[in-house]
């Protein structure tokens, strides 16, 4: 049986923290081809093509310092050389830019390939609603696309620390496939069928965390901030009951996608990071993200405008107050000293 091809597009943070697990990965399993190409979204560093420095350092100085990557990891600037042959692909980039790739890459796998989505963010259907990134690939590239989503700090994961993580998957031939490409004795993986629960935990759990930093920025204490997170985890599950799988299973929540990536973005996360920082410094997510991520990018704010709209379009909105109150005052529409108003009346309350 010929090996199979993995290439990863999407290196930033997380994109190269799983192209460490990645690469060393192929480097043991047979069924895996040698080399990962790693697509490269071009960029300068220090005057220096930041494809070349990693392909001469084998390290991301931008987006992952001090972290070796394997020598099995190529960094390709072009999309189309990148993804080449793929037998799998592994989808790792800040859900803005997935129709712009999805489009470039539309005609161009081959059809008997499989996607992995680690993207955690939705984006805007036409018509206005939200759309799964899952989906938006598989339009795209006509191919099946599974999910990864945990709570999974980039920077921790490439520390090689101990952690969880989900893969959602409709084929358990697939699902194997993918476990054994990313498990390592560090980074345990549980599989579960109930896939469209663990990509909407992954995109809803962002808006939560810039509750969190409201929250930590307005100093309320452990016990709001927990009140949050529960709130915030009670408005995942009843997303996922009114506008997804109907067969959906309460105990996918409990995974790492689920209760475990709410605690850890909330404490450890850029979205919450910077959600203090909106707080204390009253400047806008735009400023914030560019002086205090380094080109990394935030998901929470955009997704919490994409879910406000979408809930405010069917109606909804009351049923989510707290996914309604961090949107507004993401924009500007309330003072976050408004949040505990805004929750205080929750249907959880009554
Ligand atoms: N960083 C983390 O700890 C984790 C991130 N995630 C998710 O993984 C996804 C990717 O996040 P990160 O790897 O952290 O990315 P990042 O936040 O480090 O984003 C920067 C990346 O975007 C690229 N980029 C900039 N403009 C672009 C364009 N026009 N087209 C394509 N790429 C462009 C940059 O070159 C860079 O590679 C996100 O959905 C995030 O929520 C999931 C788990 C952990
Ligand atoms: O998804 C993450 C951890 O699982 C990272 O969260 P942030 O994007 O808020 O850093």
């Amino acid at each position: 049986m010929s090996k199979l091809r993995v290439s990863i597009i999407g290196s930033g943070n997380w994109g190269s923290a799983i192209a460490k697990i990645v690469g060393k990965n192929v480097e043991k399993l047979s069924q895996f081809e040698n080399r990962v190409n790693m697509y490269v979204y071009e960029e300068m560093v220090n005057g220096k093509k930041l494809s070349e420095i990693i392909n001469e350092t084998h390290e991301n100085v931008k987006y992952l310092p001090n972290h070796k990557l394997p020598t099995t990891i190529i960094a390709v600037p072009d999309l189309l050389k990148a993804v080449e042959d793929a037998d799998i692909l592994i989808f790792v980039i800040p859900h803005q830019f997935v129709k712009n790739v999805g489009n470039q890459l539309a005609g161009k796998i081959k059809n008997t390939a499989i996607a992995l989505s680690l993207i955690k963010g939705f984006d805007i259907a036409e018509g206005g609603g939200i759309e799964l990134i899952s989906n938006v690939i598989t339009k795209h590239l006509q191919i099946p696309c599974s999910v990864l989503m945990g709570a999974n700090l980039a920077n921790e994961v490439a520390d090689e620390k101990f952690c969880e993580t989900t893969i959602g998957c409709h084929n358990p031939k697939t699902s194997l496939i993918l476990k054994e490409l990313i498990q390592t004795p560090n980074f345990r993986v549980v599989t579960t069928e109930d896939v469209e629960t663990v990509e909407v935990c992954g995109a809803l759990k962002n808006i939560v965390a810039c509750g969190a930093g409201f929250s930590d920025g307005l100093d309320l204490g452990d016990n709001t901030k927990a009140a949050i997170i529960r709130l915030g985890l009670m408005e995942m599950i009843k997303f996922v009951e009114v506008f997804y799988d109907k067969n959906h299973k309460l105990s996918t929540f409990f995974e790492s996608c689920g209760i475990a990536d709410l605690v850890t973005t909330c404490y450890g996360g850029r979205n919450r990071k910077c959600s203090e920082a909106f707080v204390r410094t009253g400047r806008n997510f735009d400023e914030l993200e560019k002086e205090m991520l380094n080109g990394q990018r935030l998901q929470g704010p955009e997704t919490a405008a994409e879910v406000y709209h979408m809930l405010k379009c069917k109606n909804m909105e009351e049923k989510f107050p707290l996914f309604r109150a961090i949107h507004r005052i993401c924009i500007g529409e309330i003072k976050p000293k408004d949040l505990i108003d805004c929750i205080r009346q929750h249907p959880e309350h009554m």
